[in-house]
């Protein structure tokens, strides 16, 4: 690993990573956020959760959110999937303005959501069936969704029959089989241990490439960001709003083994500086609360 003061500006990009944003930059959009904001009422007067969050997703774009406890990604996302309505501006999908939870957009959550007294295939069949599709039609298509999952062999089994890793699996199955035009994900691997999160980074990533769909992703994890992200939108707090985008510029196909590269750590510790800006000074200021009796101390 280079020493932090080596590492390249986390903005250049390789002639490789420019030539690919330039590329998406001419696909279509088909998200777009225009001033939106968020105002819930609080104990000292209103609480402003989003201001003034403008952005534009092209197609088959991936793009992370990040940002501090109580910067607003949940309630951006879930203004995004029509769960909340914003207080102000407005969200066009295709160009149209949208109202309410819709088809377009599947949602996969932190928490498992499948339907326990459901199969696999069941739980994947459901939206296509709510759609008007005949029981043989869902079928066809929840069995390709799982394929493409790699749950093929778990067709009939039930949620509880699952690890953490396959039930997330499933729930993206399930998310896209409607074949919406956005993929909201609400820090979704937040609940898996280390090794079964990271390979569900790469099977996303995976599944991402072979499949027509935009996607915005919500996640608490620095590296889970640059791992998986054409672009991070960074939050701030208080009120909430876009501190800064950045254009990963770590090349694709994304490996692990680029965590540790030169361009990997440079993004990284931008950040780093940007979420973390004052954690020191935080931890010194913190109250201290003895509840151990004095002489018991451990060090
Ligand atoms: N229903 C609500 N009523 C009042 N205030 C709310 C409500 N929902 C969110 N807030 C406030 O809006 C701000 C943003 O909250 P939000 O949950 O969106 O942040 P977050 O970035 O998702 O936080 P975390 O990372 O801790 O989950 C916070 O100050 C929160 O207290």
């Amino acid at each position: 690993m280079s020493a932090p003061d080596s590492l390249p500006d986390y903005r250049t990009q390789s002639p490789e990573v420019a030539a690919r944003f330039a590329k998406i930059k001419e696909r279509p959009v088909v998200m777009e956020i225009e001033n939106l904001g968020r105002q819930f009422p609080g104990e000292h007067g209103p609480v402003t959760a989003l201001r003034d969050i403008s952005l534009q997703i092209h197609r088959r774009e991936f793009v992370c959110v990040i940002g501090p406890s109580g910067c607003g990604k949940s309630t951006l996302i879930r203004i995004i999937a029509g769960l909340d309505d914003p207080t102000s501006g407005r969200m066009l999908v295709d160009g149209k303005e949208t109202s309410g939870p819709s088809p377009e957009r599947g949602m996969v959550f932190q928490g498992y959501t499948l339907f326990p007294w459901l199969t696999v295939k069941k739980n994947v069949m459901f939206g296509l069936e709510m759609a008007g599709k005949s029981v043989s039609e869902a079928e066809g298509e929840a069995r390709q969704w799982i394929d493409l999952v790699g749950l093929s062999k778990s067709a009939d089994t039930f949620p509880h029959q699952l690890s953490g890793g396959m039930k997330q699996r499933v729930a993206i199955a399930r998310a896209l089989a409607p074949n919406p035009r956005v993929l909201l994900m609400d820090e979704p691997f937040g609940a898996l241990d280390a090794q079964t999160r990271a390979q569900m980074q790469s099977h996303l990533l995976d599944i991402w490439r072979n499949v027509d769909v935009t996607i915005l992703f919500i996640t608490h994890d620095l590296d889970e960001a640059i791992f998986l992200a054409d672009r991070i939108i960074v939050l701030k707090a208080n009120p909430g709003e876009i501190q800064e985008v950045i254009e990963v510029n770590v090349p694709r196909p994304r490996t692990l083994g680029q965590l540790q590269s030169p361009e990997f750590q440079a993004t990284r510790r931008r950040l780093d500086e940007l979420i973390h800006p004052k954690l020191h000074a935080t931890s010194e200021h913190l109250p201290i609360v003895r509840l151990t009796q004095v002489g018991d101390d451990v060090e």
